[in-house]
């Protein structure tokens, strides 16, 4: 289970930072950049599978035998049969010829169901290696990587090797077996004409060496362009990225990057199609005009009264050849295959070798019974080495079961303090504890059993209620998940839709509205139940009633938990246990909000600022606070 569990809603995309620090793979790595892996890296990924593999190569040797067995049979009929008039043998010889072609096709469905065995399962296990590394990948990793990126690393490039070695690997074993099958046989059948034959090899495997480069440069090339394609579709073609662009006027405009992008990517398919074409037909006419060859040297000797070669021979060699036309077409075809199958390779690997930045040690322990004491011993936090430091000398303590008020200035790190608890991001300095526990020795699915956060962007997955609510605890009854919806003040609506709790929320659920899905993920996070919750409470503004129904969903989650909100609302701040000023990083002042208006320092300032508030008010007063509370923090990119 990874850390992020029990995070209610995706932490906030960060458009402007997204750059900063280690660049990563995934950031739109260019496009022709050479990644090739090693090979010994690629056949790994089979070992586990070699006794198929033997299975696969035993079957097309069988098959690579069978199919020049006919061959000899021909000759056979010519040389002995035909002129000895010999009735039985030449339905004894031809009756082997069916026969051969009856196993060689047998044969050839074997390895094909082989080689497809093997492909499939090892690319089933390279798309699930490469789906769990990107779940153990930080939040960090998300934020500067680009949309799209990591599917189409999935989707296409895992895609494009399946293709390659599912499809075309049965064909490159039974091609390269009945190859050489084929040279054997004609050593045998006569070495002169063999050797004359085998002479153009080394030039067709030049060939080969030089298409193969190119055609790399063009798939490493494709294959960004592919994500690039993808993201444009991720970023454009999502509910937020169509109401962007729609009410930014920039329909067009993105329309005309795809465009561009798409019309780059059918150049580059052309190329692909096309590459080293010439030469492979130059290659497959020389193949053919073997045989010709073959039957000028034979016939002028014959001509001239000497007998090289028998009518048999010559007739079965050219027989022969015409069987490695088409693997030696085939071969030279896989090699590029093989060569484009590389480059998707190392695209794929560049992922696996992404470093996980929150790992589990391997003495991490469990928390059985978390009382819900956490504690910031001296914590320094930066988000990349060459940055200052975000947090700095954080000391802070909240006991079990009270609330902690965060407030401060925009930037002055409070998001990031409550990161620092559900452990999305590790302390640079000093240490997180839990119960006296540092974070970072607990176990990654203990940590997020202990710490639930509801960020203030919900997100939900596109499926029904039910299922999005159950996300976080499988096992609740029918009852369980009434209970929270009823606590979270969501029930009565979602028995109100015709489907209740089977409605789809739709993409991101966005069928309801935005304090409706505020509410559906509270009472996920009730369902949860984490004794801590990181809190960061809605700064857009709600309607009366609905403020109060998500107010009181709020109140009711944190009934009993340490909770660490990151405060707009003066109810929340106000009725907290401590409240903690953070600025640029460092705690200025803390205290209960009398404590601090009597101060008169900062927070005094801040809350006559934004709520109006002032020494010895009540509760009451709030009703008279600006609702909207924009004052405190504004996020321009939500
Ligand atoms: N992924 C990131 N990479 C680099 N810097 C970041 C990243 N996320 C946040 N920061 C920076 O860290 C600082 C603290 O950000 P944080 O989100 O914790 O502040 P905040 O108090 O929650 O602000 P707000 O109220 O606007 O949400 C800001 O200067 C911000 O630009």
């Amino acid at each position: 289970m990874s850390s992020s569990d029990t995070h209610d809603g995706a932490p906030k995309p960060r458009r402007s930072t997204a750059g900063r620090g280690r660049p990563a793979s995934g950031r739109g790595a260019p496009a022709d950049k050479d990644i090739r892996p090693p090979l010994r890296r690629v056949t790994a990924l089979f070992r586990r599978h070699r006794r198929w593999v033997v299975a696969l190569v035993a079957a097309a040797c069988l098959l690579g035998a069978v199919n020049v067995v006919s061959p000899f049979l021909l000759r056979a009929i010519i040389d002995r049969a035909l002129p000895d008039k010999n009735a039985a043998l030449i339905s004894y010889l031809a009756g082997g010829m069916i026969v051969a072609a009856l196993a060689g096709a047998g044969l050839g469905v074997v390895t094909t169901w082989l080689a497809n065995l093997i492909g499939q399962r090892v690319m089933h296990e390279l798309r699930v290696q490469v789906f769990t590394h990107l779940q153990r990948m930080s939040l960090l990793y998300y934020v500067r990587t680009r949309p799209g990126e990591l599917q189409s690393r999935i989707a296409n490039d895992v895609g494009g090797v399946e293709n390659v070695v599912a499809n075309t690997a049965a064909s490159a074993v039974q091609n390269a077996t009945s190859a050489a099958a084929v040279g054997v046989a004609a050593l045998v059948m006569s070495w002169k004409l063999a050797l004359i034959c085998l002479a153009v090899v080394p030039l067709f495997l030049l060939a080969a060496i030089r298409l193969g480069s190119q055609r790399r440069g063009i798939a490493r090339r494709r294959q960004g362009q592919l994500a690039n394609l993808t993201a444009i579709v991720e970023e454009g073609l999502s509910v937020a990225g169509m109401l962007l662009a729609t009410t930014m006027g920039r329909r067009a405009a993105l329309a005309q990057r795809f465009t561009t992008e798409s019309q780059a990517l059918a150049d580059s398919e052309m190329r692909a199609a096309m590459s080293g074409k010439w030469l492979l037909s130059t290659r497959r006419a020389s193949l053919t005009m073997v045989p010709a060859v073959v039957y000028w040297v034979a016939g002028l000797a014959f001509a001239h009264g000497a007998v090289v070669i028998s009518i048999g021979t010559a007739v079965a060699f050219t027989s022969m050849l015409n069987r490695l036309v088409g693997p030696a077409s085939a071969l030279q075809g896989l090699g590029l295959q093989v060569s484009t199958s590389m480059a998707l390779f190392g695209r794929i690997f560049e992922v696996l070798d992404e470093p996980v930045d929150i790992v589990e040690k391997p003495t991490a322990r469990a928390l059985p019974a978390v009382a819900g004491d956490v504690r910031f011993d001296g914590v320094g936090f930066r988000y990349a080495d060459d940055q200052p430091w975000t947090l700095d000398g954080i000391d802070l303590h909240v006991p079990p079961g009270t609330t902690t008020a965060l407030v401060g200035e925009t930037g002055s790190g409070k998001t990031t303090l409550g990161y620092l608890v559900a452990r999305l991001v590790d302390p640079g300095r000093g240490a997180v504890r839990i119960d006296g526990v540092d974070l970072r020795d607990l176990r990654l699915d203990a940590v997020s059993g202990a710490v639930g956060l509801v960020s203030q962007d919900t997100y939900l997955f596109h499926d029904t209620v039910r299922a999005n609510l159950l996300f976080g605890a499988p096992d609740a009854s029918q009852e369980q998940v009434e209970a929270a919806c009823r606590a979270a003040r969501i029930h009565d609506l979602v028995v109100s839709l015709p489907d209740g709790y089977d409605t789809v929320v739709g993409a991101r659920g966005h069928r309801f509205s935005g304090g409706e899905r505020q509410r559906l993920a509270i009472a996920r996070m009730i369902l949860r139940d984490p004794p801590v919750l990181v809190l960061d409470e809605a700064t857009s503004a709600l309607d009366n009633e609905t403020e109060r129904a998500v107010q009181a969903a709020l109140d009711e989650l944190s009934r009993g938990r340490t909770t660490i909100a990151i405060a707009h609302r003066l109810s929340t701040v106000r009725h907290a246990d401590q409240i903690v000023v953070l600025d640029r990083g460092r705690i200025v002042e803390r205290g209960t909000h009398d404590e601090l208006i009597t101060l008169g320092g900062r927070y005094a300032r801040l809350a006559a600022g934004v709520w109006g508030a002032g020494p010895g008010e009540t509760p009451a007063d709030e009703a008279a606070a600006d609702p909207t509370r924009t004052g405190v923090r504004s996020r321009p990119d939500q």
